[in-house]
């Protein structure tokens, strides 16, 4: 069945008229709208770098931060929104700058957790960049905190995810945290 024909039958579900003029083609748009935010299971990491991974000498801390972050909760299909921070120590190789906010992307527009997406995301920059520190950190927002269930509207999650010098060297870790605040 595909995801045009579910959102029909879940629209008749709830006690709409599915033929009423503004719902015709509301199947089909929240289908494109749905595969648009889950096309991270149609891309890889390696057409997401396309290559851009540059031999460097630098081997001081890279941060790149405020990585505006759309995903949605595994559990209720809601959207998290919020930023994404990270931080690396390179080690013979930079990656471009533009791939960090597409590797983001990658992995918000899959389902899961907050926890596992800073997960997904170090684990990713470490083993393309070979950088032996990598930090990662995601402060959002859950609406399905905010519009059901408990509705606290100003509660947020901060994750993060150390991995490497940035995990065992306090002084790596503390300037990850001082650059990214
Ligand atoms: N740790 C974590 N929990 C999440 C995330 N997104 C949603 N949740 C939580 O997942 C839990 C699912 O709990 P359940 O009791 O199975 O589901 P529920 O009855 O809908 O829970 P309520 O949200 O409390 O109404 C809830 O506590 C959500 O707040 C996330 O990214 N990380
Ligand atoms: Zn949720």
């Amino acid at each position: 069945m595909s995801i045009e024909s579910n959102y029909r039958e879940i629209i008749a579900t709830i006690g709409e008229d599915i033929n009423r003029d503004g719902l015709v083609d509301t199947p089909k748009r929240t289908a494109k709208a749905m595969e648009f935010l889950t096309q991270g299971y149609q891309q890889n990491i390696n057409d997401v770098v396309n290559g851009a991974l540059f031999t460097s000498d630098a081997d001081e801390m890279v941060v790149v931060k405020n990585i505006e972050l759309y995903s949605m909760c595994e559990h209720h299909m809601l959207p998290f929104i919020g930023k994404c921070h990270i931080a690396y120590i390179p080690s013979g190789k930079v990656l471009g700058l533009s791939k960090f906010a597409r590797i983001v992307d990658m992995y918000a527009r899959r389902l899961q957790i907050q926890e596992n997406l800073a997960r997904e995301i170090a684990l990713s920059i470490q083993e393309i960049t070979g950088s032996i520190g990598v930090g990662v950190i995601i402060e959002a927002q859950h609406l399905c905190m905010m519009m059901r269930g408990v509705e606290k509207q100003n509660s947020s999650m901060t994750t993060s995810v150390m991995l490497g010098e940035m995990r065992e060297n306090s002084a790596a870790r503390q300037e990850m945290l001082s650059l990214v605040k």
